[in-house]
């Protein structure tokens, strides 16, 4: 068996039925599986392999069972992530509650984790927009206020998640859903701090 070099650990955190694991299907395989709900239990990896400038890096994505009952064992994936996408749905309030569990727990225990938030299922507010419970700018002053940055997106239309074009790694503003962005050529290895991580695109 051949080991797999992960250049780079993403964790996907947030409660339950947030649309953690559909984010990641869109990102890595874009589609959105239709079909009953189906909830993961411990974790699934899925590694991703994506071109920055003339490198090809290679994402090691855990997303996490959001039940509380699996608290404990999330505790595990997180730790040595580079980056962590704390994910709330945007139609519950509840699980913004939650998306702030998170971010603690990454601060107390991963303070060089860069936390990106992430609102899920926009999709719906668009259908209806009274189904909205987190307000954009309160989710927006929270991100700034813990230094994240944050988008909404929707997995079932592919909005804000996905790879735009990484022709130019240098042009910032051409960038880009869940991509690891580095300057070219730089060895993600030994210099952490020069490349930066962007989970989905804000329009
Ligand atoms: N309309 C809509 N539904 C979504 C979206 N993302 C996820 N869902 C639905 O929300 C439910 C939960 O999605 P999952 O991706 O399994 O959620 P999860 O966060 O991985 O859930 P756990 O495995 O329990 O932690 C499923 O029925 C999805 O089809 C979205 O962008 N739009």
């Amino acid at each position: 068996m051949t080991a797999m070099r992960v250049d780079a650990k993403v964790v996907m955190l947030g409660k339950e039925s947030v649309g953690k694991t559909s984010l990641v299907e869109r990102y890595v395989h874009h589609r959105f599986l239709v079909g009953p709900y189906q909830n993961t239990i411990g974790a699934a990896f899925v590694a991703k392999p994506i071109q920055v400038g003339e490198k090809v890096v290679t994402l090691g994505i855990w997303d996490t069972a959001g039940s509380e009952r699996y608290e404990a064992m999330s505790r595990i994936y997180y730790r040595g992530a580079r980056a962590a996408v704390v994910c709330y749905d945007m139609t519950d309030s509840s699980s913004f509650q939650r998306a702030r569990f998170w971010v603690k727990e990454l601060q107390n225990c991963e303070e060089h984790c860069k936390i990106y938030l992430c609102g899920t299922k926009s999709d719906l507010i668009e259908g209806d927009r009274s189904l909205r419970q987190i307000d954009y700018h309160d989710a927006q002053d929270f991100a700034e206020e813990i230094g994240a940055q944050h988008f909404e997106t929707s997995s079932k239309t592919g909005k804000n998640v996905g790879e735009s074009d990484l022709n130019s790694s240098t042009d910032l503003t051409t960038f880009t859903q869940f991509s690891v962005i580095t300057s070219t050529g730089v060895d993600l290895g030994q210099k952490k701090d020069s490349y930066f991580y962007s989970c989905c695109h804000n329009n």
